[in-house]
């Protein structure tokens, strides 16, 4: 079984890799957001895989990390792309929380990333 929690925090960024005059090439915002999957079987007596309250309380100091900065200048994180995002929380957050199995992002409404923990940085 899976379960998931979802936090959305605010951030600029730009991608310094884009070809000349691309929009995505310009300082702009988005409220990202981002799904913290985890697996496992519901213990007996909770009933529950892990508390999402637990969820939350470690994915704290990276959502802080996070929230309302400018991402390029994160280590890792000088080309914000929604993949290298991805990866980036999954690097961070896999060693607090084994169970992880699934990362996912959106920038817009419209686009966004799933990442499994597959492929490197
Ligand atoms: N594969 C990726 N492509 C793009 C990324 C990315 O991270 N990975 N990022 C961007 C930009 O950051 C952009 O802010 C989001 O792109 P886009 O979906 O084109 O945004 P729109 O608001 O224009 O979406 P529409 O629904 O098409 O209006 C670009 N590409
Ligand atoms: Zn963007």
């Amino acid at each position: 079984m899976e379960i998931f929690k979802e936090f959305t925090f605010e951030s600029a960024h730009r991608l310094p890799h884009v070809p000349e005059g691309h929009k995505c090439g310009r300082l702009h915002g988005h409220s990202f957001q981002v799904g913290v999957h985890i697996q496992g079987d519901p213990d007996p007596h909770t009933g529950w895989i892990r508390d999402f309250g637990d969820i939350k309380a470690i994915f704290k100091p990276i959502y802080e990390t996070l929230d309302h900065n400018y991402l390029n200048d994160i280590p890792g994180l000088e080309n914000p792309t929604s993949e290298i995002l991805a990866q980036w929380i999954w690097r961070e957050l896999k060693p607090l929380l084994p169970e992880l199995c699934q990362i996912t992002i959106r920038e817009t409404c419209t686009s966004g990333c799933i990442y499994r923990g597959t492929g490197t940085l």
